[in-house]
């Protein structure tokens, strides 16, 4: 089985008895004098020998459930609430229960002091947003390494730190992992993280006991909506990073409205960007030409100094992206005529983003882009973006994910109907959602926004893939919407093999064309 989280190899012990003396938990009847602790856990699947077990109350179970099992795997204690105390009482587990009123609350700082996390090695970049945040993250982690230095990233996509590499089941992972992965990265001596922070990352507290050198907002748009009573609430959850407890400093793109409202709540110092000429900010970024699917850009800094280069990305939103990871870098310190050396050194951001825009086809035969994007706003920028290059016909391929946010899937059905010229709507990871039903929304919206359009709907997402490809000539684009890097779908509750990247190289291939 593949590892559920990179770990500190070396944990250096802490003393049980220590950890409830400084979270002043009560600890009168146990003898914890003789237990250490070597890491933390909150899932029974990811225990490690000497965990301090967490047992919290989830959404469907409550985690002390499985505190035998966890014990099985050497879990030396547990850390839970009174529920979940009594749970553990009755399954007759033999290791010392520590209790606290809100163990998911506690689990941040307590992983942060069993695993000794240091504000300042590695420092740590944090990035929200609705959209662009998996892109900043490797953006940054491309410039770091530019300039030598050796840097940890996690992602949607990943969690890595050099050679060693995990898949990411969750965008922000649970702070305990978090903090396991961040005494890793100083056993093999990081110095700089880039942190992808959902907000759902900052409601469950999975960011507890960080603190970011600088946080970036990117933008805000409809997603979401299932987890957050409205765009108020979301904000809040985002807005959350822009404090003290959270982050020494912070950029904000006032590309979105959003970007506003952040520089007036905020309680840290900011400092502002833009690629919107109209908008004035302390940081410009202004586009410059489109070289193939790379797109070039200037940015100029508050004091008029700037920086001429390119990412491999297409679109406004990617010299945005760019923008903002390099004034990140600069509020941390680095110095922007060392960054403006390394790129004009080797021309370019060397940034690779897995999935995100990702062209997929070769030099014979129709584009292939392989996208991530999964809200309406995702859709329109990544459209506006391919159209500009497309000599063609553009079709786009994709679903909506089941059991989350249903109110975007009008939108994102009109949009790509309005985007694009041929639209086909399949299946994506419907997870316990009928998805003929999903399909009939995304189907009934593309339809009403443009009736005289060539919309299919093929369920089949590999069959979809061929048809596009089938269609398509050369001068054509073809977008893939939704799955981005993933390798698996999820139908009924099972995970099925299903990679998009996979399934186009292969289509291109039969069709005759390179991949
Ligand atoms: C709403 C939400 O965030 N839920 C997360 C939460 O689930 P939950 O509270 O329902 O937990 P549960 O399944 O009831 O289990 C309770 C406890 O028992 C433990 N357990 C459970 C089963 C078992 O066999 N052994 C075991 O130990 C679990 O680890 C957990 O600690 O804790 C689980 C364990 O970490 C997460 O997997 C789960 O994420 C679900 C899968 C999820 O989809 N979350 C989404 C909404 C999310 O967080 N998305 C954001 C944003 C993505 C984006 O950028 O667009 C993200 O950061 O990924
Ligand atoms: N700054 C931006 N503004 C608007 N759209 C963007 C921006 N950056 C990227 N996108 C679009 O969103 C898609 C997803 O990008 P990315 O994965 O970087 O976002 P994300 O915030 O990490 O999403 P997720 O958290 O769901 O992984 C891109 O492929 C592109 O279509």
């Amino acid at each position: 089985m593949p590892a559920a989280s990179i770990r500190p190899l070396h944990p250096v012990p802490r003393s049980l008895s220590e950890l409830a003396a400084a979270f002043g938990l009560d600890d009168d009847e146990l003898d914890l004098e003789r237990v250490e602790v070597t890491g933390v856990s909150v899932s029974s699947r990811d225990v490690d020998a000497g965990d301090l077990y967490v047992g919290i109350p989830g959404a469907r179970v409550h985690g002390a459930t499985f505190a035998s099992d966890a014990v099985e795997q050497g879990a030396v204690a547990i850390l839970t609430d009174s529920a979940g105390a009594e749970l553990v009482r009755e399954e007759g587990v033999d290791v010392p229960v520590l209790i606290v009123e809100d163990p998911r609350l506690a689990l941040g700082e307590v992983s942060g002091w069993v695993y000794r996390t240091d504000p300042d090695e590695p420092k740590l970049y944090g990035v929200t947003g609705t959209n662009g945040k998996t892109s900043v993250a490797y953006i940054l982690d491309a410039i770091l390494g530019q300039l030598s230095v050796v840097t940890g990233l996690t992602t949607t996509v990943e969690r890595r730190i050099g050679e060693e590499r995990i898949e990411a089941a969750l965008t922000t992972p649970e702070a305990s992992e978090l903090h396991a992965l961040i005494a890793r990265m100083r056993e093999v001596g990081v110095h700089a993280a880039s942190i992808e922070v959902s907000a759902q990352a900052v409601t469950r507290h999975r960011i507890d006991g960080i603190l970011f050198d600088v946080v970036g907002f990117l933008n805000l748009s409809h997603d979401h909506l299932d987890d957050y009573a409205d765009f108020e609430e979301y904000f809040q959850a985002k807005l959350e990073l822009f404090t003290p407890e959270r982050a020494r400093r912070g950029v904000v793109s006032l590309d979105s409205e959003w970007g506003k409202r952040v520089v007036e709540e905020s309680r840290i110092p900011l400092t502002t960007i833009s690629s919107r000429p109209e908008i004035d900010a302390d940081w410009k970024v202004e586009l410059g030409k489109r070289e193939g699917m790379n797109t070039c850009f200037t940015l100029i800094a508050p004091d008029g100094r700037s920086i001429t280069t390119e990412v491999p990305l297409p679109g406004w939103f990617s010299a945005a992206n760019a923008g903002l990871a390099i004034a990140m870098l600069v509020e941390s310190g680095y110095d922007l005529g060392e960054i403006a050396h390394v790129l004009e050194r080797d021309g370019l951001i060397k940034a690779y983003v897995p999935g995100r825009t990702e062209l997929i086809s070769g030099e014979r035969g129709p584009r292939f882009v392989l996208d991530y994007g999964h809200t309406p706003d995702a859709f329109e920028q990544t459209l506006g973006a391919l159209r500009e290059f497309t000599e063609g016909k553009l079709i786009m391929i994709f679903g909506a994910d089941g059991d989350r946010d249903k109110m975007k899937r009008p939108a994102m059905g009109r949009i790509a109907a309005e985007l694009a010229d041929v639209v086909i709507i399949t299946d994506y990871n419907p997870r316990m959602e009928d998805p003929a039903s999903i399909r009939a929304t995304l189907l009934e919206a593309a339809r009403a926004a443009a009736p005289h359009k060539d919309i299919r709907e093929i369920a089949d997402a590999r069959l979809g893939i061929r048809e596009a490809v089938n269609m398509a000539r050369e001068g054509d684009t073809i977008l893939i919407a939704g799955p981005g890097h993933e390798t698996a779908s999820e139908v009924g509750g099972k995970k099925i093999g299903y990679s998009a990247r996979e399934e186009a190289r292969q289509a291109l291939r039969e069709a005759g064309w390179d991949a």
